[in-house]
Formats: C-alpha cells, sequence, structure tokens
C-alpha cells in the first residue's frame, strides 16, 4: 500500500490499538514504527516505552536537547551512561535550537546532523521527509510516532494539528503522544478503537479541528453521538469517558476528525 493513497473504502473499518503503549506487549516484527522527538518536555517512563517500540528514532533540531538534558548523567544498574542506551539515529532541522554541547555528543557518538535551512518546513516536516527517504529505499511504510507537539506555542500546536490532518492522506498511522494524551486523526469512514484501559482514560474527545462540520455516530463511550453533527462552532465531544467495560470504542465519521484518550499516570 505503500505510496498510495491512504484513504479507507466507505465499508472498510479501520482497526486501532495502541498496545504498543504497554510495556508488557512484546515487539512486533510485522509492524515498523518511527519515533520524532519535538522539542518539548517529556517523561522518562514515556521515553522507555516509545523508545522500545520504535526501530527508527529522530530528534527535530531542539528535540535532542530534550533527549540530552532528561537522560543527564544518570546511570544504569551496570554503571553504564543512561545517555548512551539511548542515541537518536538522526537528528534534523534548521539547527537554530539544538545546543553546541548537544550536538558535539551526539555527533561523537556517530550521529547524523542534517542541517536543512528551509524557510517554508518545519522541523516537524522535515523529519518526516527524512523518514519518507528511508522509506523509498526500504519500500516500507512506517508508523509514525510524534513525542511532544500538542501544547506549549499555540503556533507549533496548530502546526502539528493540521499537519497531521494533512498526513492522513499519504500515510496510514500516525499518532502524537505527550505526557497526558495520545491522539490521532481519524478519517471520514469507520473506525474501531481497542481500549487497554490500564493505559487509556479515563478522558477522551472528538475534535473537529480543520472541517467545517462532521456527523458522529459513537459506541463504548460514556455520552455517545448518534448521528449527531459536530463543528468547531457547535457541538464537539470533550471530557467524554472511556467505559470501564467496553473493550472498544467505534467511531463513524463523515469528515476527518481528531480522537485524544488521555493517558493514565503510571505514578
Ligand atoms: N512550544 C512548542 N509547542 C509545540 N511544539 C513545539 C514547541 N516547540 C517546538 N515544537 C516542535 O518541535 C519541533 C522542533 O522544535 P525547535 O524548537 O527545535 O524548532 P523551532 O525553531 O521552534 O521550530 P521550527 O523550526 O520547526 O519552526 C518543531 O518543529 C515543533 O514541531
Ligand atoms: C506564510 C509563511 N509564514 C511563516 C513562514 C515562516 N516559517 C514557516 S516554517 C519555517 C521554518 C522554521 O524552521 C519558517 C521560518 C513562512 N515561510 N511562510
Amino acid at each position: 500500500m505503500y505510496g498510495q493513497l491512504a484513504s479507507p473504502s466507505s465499508s472498510e473499518v479501520i482497526e486501532w490499538e495502541t498496545s504498543f503503549l504497554n510495556p508488557l506487549t512484546p515487539k512486533t516484527a510485522d509492524v515498523r514504527r518511527a519515533l520524532i522527538i519535538l522539542n518539548q518536555p517529556f517523561p522518562l517512563p514515556l521515553l522507555e516505552i516509545v523508545w522500545k517500540t520504535c526501530s527508527w528514532r529522530c530528534c527535530a533540531d531542539g528535540g535532542g536537547n530534550c533527549l540530552h538534558d532528561l537522560l543527564g548523567n544518570a546511570l544504569t544498574e551496570n554503571g553504564q551512561q543512561l545517555r548512551d542506551l539511548y542515541i537518536p539515529d538522526l537528528i534534523k532541522g534548521d539547527l537554530d535550537s539544538l545546543r553546541q554541547d548537544v550536538r558535539d555528543f551526539y555527533s561523537s557518538k556517530g550521529v547524523p546532523i542534517l542541517h536543512d535551512l528551509d524557510q517554508d518546513s518545519t522541523d516537524l516536516m522535515k523529519c518526516v521527509r527524512a523518514l519518507e527517504e528511508k522509506e523509498i529505499i526500504e519500500g516500507n511504510e512506517y508508523e509514525i510516532i510524534f513525542l511532544g507537539g500538542l501544547s506549549g506555542r499555540l503556533d507549533q500546536t496548530v502546526h502539528t494539528l493540521s499537519y497531521l490532518h494533512k498526513l492522513r492522506r499519504t500515510r496510514k498511522k500516525v499518532y502524537v503522544i505527550t505526557d497526558e494524551n495520545i491522539a490521532w486523526v481519524l478519517d471520514e469512514g469507520q473506525h474501531r478503537i481497542r481500549i487497554d484501559h490500564g493505559v487509556l482514560g479515563p478522558t477522551c474527545g472528538l475534535l473537529p479541528v480543520g472541517i467545517e462540520s462532521t456527523t458522529l455516530s459513537t459506541s463504548g463511550l460514556r455520552w455517545n453521538l448518534d448521528g449527531e453533527e459536530s463543528s468547531f462552532d457547535g457541538l464537539i465531544s470533550t471530557s467524554n469517558h472511556l467505559v470501564p467495560e467496553e473493550q472498544f470504542v467505534t467511531i463513524k465519521t463523515s469528515r476527518p476528525i481528531w480522537w485524544c484518550a488521555e493517558l493514565r499516570r503510571k505514578d
């Protein structure tokens, strides 16, 4: 399916699951995932989980600072530098945020650091372009996990919302994960999301961002919709709840929407 449009046919139900967020799930060889670390703070337990599930890891410019600083000079139980266990495959961007000491550290570890001066694309887009080049060589599409990008600067947050909305046309699965949420775009059509209640919940939302309006029908939520119109200017399902007894949430939408679910805290 690589290189073709990812839009679903009208009768197809797209299946989603987030078992990769559960540290107990064994890594499956059939799904390749790429991690793109953005310039936003994230906690170590979350990094450990998303790092393990991805086979290609890239830092978008100042994302390299976040990775470097989070790991600090901590040692593993064997006395190894923790930082040495989290060496990305690439750092890319306009490099106006990557600090010199971080650049020197990762350079010394052999990480390619690509300076892309394009002033019409963001560091996030530059990293996706690098992944696309890799995919062309390998002939395989990766699922993407962006770490960060939904909080902080409003222009960057809206850019993330818009960019994933557009990526739905060419890619199958793209997720954004922050310390509080996992979120992704559901294209128009029918979706079934397997809910791991140990990882997700209790709150969730269906967000009509970037569209005039959509008609929504859902099951498995505390407040379901039944062919109702949802729009930015009208009804939006925020602060909805997953139902502990329900293993799946189903969503039928006439236009693309953002779906988000709260991540359960691990402390
Ligand atoms: N405050 C923020 N809120 C949300 N996302 C952010 C924020 N800061 C950075 N990002 C994400 O991290 C990426 C790398 O950020 P960095 O700070 O290195 O570059 P930038 O110069 O601010 O962003 P860009 O060059 O992409 O406009 C950005 O492309 C963006 O996707
Ligand atoms: C209409 C328009 N608005 C803003 C920018 C600025 N811009 C967008 S992406 C980017 C690169 C950041 O690393 C920069 C500077 C532009 N080019 N075109």
